[in-house]
């Protein structure tokens, strides 16, 4: 994995950075169609409590982070912030909601077209990764401190993973064309952060479709550094996830002592 105490590679000092103010744009205008029929996934319970409340109870646990943009279905943004309303939330920390786009990009950029002007770290995180530890959140807002204009969060992957032709028809066996070194491959998950400037250049200048913020900014010729992910920051896709997400949230009530 990169080292994100090396020098800044854009040349700004890190103390110049520090007092930085940091916002969190959340995309949660999915359906969440992999999870199978039901609201859209955001809004679906965990243990009882929306999965978009934990994701950003998770972004609001920095002490670092100052405003929380939630990206709402298009027309459920009145719903979301009755959510919001309804649920107990650091009070340091603003809130804002609007409505999301037909994709993940549009929806991000949605977000970031609300950002006022004095944040100039911005995190995207997905709603579908409710559990994210605070300490990951923290590591990246930290490398972007630091002075990287890109942080993901990443873990080696447990499978070995194929390059295939895709069929045409499904269920066609599918021929492999590669095998990539798995000791060179990261998944990648969010809180993903960027330098404000950095994100939005990418989000202006990139029209492929793209599945993550960071691929944009790795268009544009810059850096992407990688930090250390969580195995708790998964991402809520398919049904087996929800047990995963309940057992997960049962062991930390066990450990908590409640
Ligand atoms: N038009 C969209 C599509 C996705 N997302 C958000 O992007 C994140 C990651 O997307 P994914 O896990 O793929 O969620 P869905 O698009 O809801 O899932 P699916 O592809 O199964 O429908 C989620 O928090 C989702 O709400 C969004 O804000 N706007
Ligand atoms: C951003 C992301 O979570 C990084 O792993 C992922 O790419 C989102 O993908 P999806 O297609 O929206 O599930």
């Amino acid at each position: 994995m990169s080292d994100v105490s090396r020098p800044s590679p854009t040349g700004v000092p890190a103390d110049t950075r520090a007092g930085a103010r940091t916002a969190v744009v959340i995309p949660a205008a999915g359906k969440g169609v992999r999870l199978g029929p039901g609201a859209p996934k955001a809004l679906r319970a965990l243990n009882g409590t929306p999965m978009l409340i934990h994701a950003v109870r998770a972004m609001a646990a920095s002490r670092a982070v100052s405003l929380v943009v939630v990206v709402a279905p298009p027309d459920g943004a009145a719903e979301v912030k009755s959510l919001l309303d309804a649920h107990a939330l650091p009070e340091r920390t603003d809130f804002l909601v609007v409505p999301g786009g037909e994709t993940r990009q549009e929806s991000v950029k949605l977000g970031l077209d609300a950002l006022p002007p004095e944040h100039d770290i911005v995190l995207v995180h997905d709603a579908a990764r409710p559990l994210v530890p605070v300490d990951t959140v923290d590591a990246v807002i930290e490398a972007v401190r630091d002075g990287a204009q890109a942080v993901v969060p990443a873990l080696p992957l447990a499978d070995t993973v194929k390059e295939v032709e895709p069929a045409a028809v499904t269920g066609e066996p599918e021929p492999v064309v590669a095998t990539p070194q798995r000791a060179r491959l990261r998944a990648v998950q969010t809180p993903q952060g960027f330098d404000r400037a950095t994100l939005i250049r990418a989000h202006e200048t990139v029209t492929d479709d793209v599945t993550d913020d960071a691929s944009m900014v790795e268009q544009l010729g810059l850096t992407v550094v990688v930090v250390p992910g969580h195995e708790e920051a998964f991402k809520v896709t398919r049904p087996l996830d929800l047990v995963l997400a309940e057992a997960v949230l049962a062991r930390r009530r066990l450990n908590d002592g409640f």
